[in-house]
């Protein structure tokens, strides 16, 4: 993996604007992160664009179906060599057993435990009576027992899970920079708790993103780490 933590969210509907941020900001991250909105839009051609810039691409699709299409899904994606992929931790041991047998070699499959952008009231309106620390514990566990290289979890577990899985390899989003607005984010740290906790891979998206000046805003998260 790269140095640099950072992989940048690359959340912006047009190709040539998302490839405009990316230029700007590349010498201060250490990865793409193309999620759902981008890969709907751009597709496997928007994938090798960005691959084009040189950084590491971390596929966020979040899958989640039954073992048999989410393992074909997976092989779909081979030929774009993504470093990471995403499953719904949920999604159970067979199918993500079945996701990383689909993987390709020098891809990491992670398991998203429980989204940042939960609490406790979102958990239980889908019926999970746990609080969300307690079920990211309980599907890191069942994530590394399905043989996957690590999860998605946020800067609130990272520490715990970190100290019962040694050797994994773990995502976190949610980050906010000091002063940072949390948007739609509820379990939110700032990059560097993140890093000194425990995680592999730092998710930046909207604090750079978004920001009235993306290079000075990469530039100063990355002089925090
Ligand atoms: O639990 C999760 C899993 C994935 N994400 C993704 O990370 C970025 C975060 O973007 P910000 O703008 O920095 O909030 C976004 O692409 C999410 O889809 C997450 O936030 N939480």
């Amino acid at each position: 993996m790269t140095h640099n933590p950072v992989f940048l969210a690359v959340d912006v509907p047009r190709l040539e604007t998302a490839i405009d941020l990316v230029q700007k900001v590349s010498g201060h991250i250490g990865g793409l992160k193309l999620g759902l909105e981008f890969f709907c839009a751009h597709g496997h051609h928007g994938v090798h664009e960005m691959a084009k810039i040189g950084l590491p691409i971390f596929l966020d699709l979040k899958l989640h179906d039954i073992p048999n299409t989410v393992a074909a899904a997976m092989q779909s994606i081979h030929v774009l060599e993504p470093a990471i992929v995403t499953v719904h931790a949920s999604g159970g041991r067979a199918m993500m057993e079945d996701a990383k047998a689909a993987a390709g070699e020098n891809t990491k499959v992670v398991g998203v435990t429980v989204l940042t952008s939960f609490d406790d009231k979102d958990l239980s309106g889908v019926g999970i009576d746990h609080s969300p620390y307690e079920q990211a514990m309980r599907l890191a566990e069942l994530s590394k027992a399905s043989g996957l290289d690590g999860i998605v979890c946020s800067g609130h577990e990272v520490g715990a899970i970190h100290k019962q899985w040694k050797d994994g390899f773990f995502v976190v989003p949610g980050l906010r920079p000091a002063k940072g607005k949390a948007g739609d984010q509820k379990r939110t740290v700032t990059p560097r708790e993140a890093r000194d906790a425990g995680a592999s891979v730092l998710v930046i998206g909207r604090p750079i993103s978004r920001a009235e000046n993306p290079l000075a805003a990469a530039r100063s998260i990355e002089a925090t780490l």
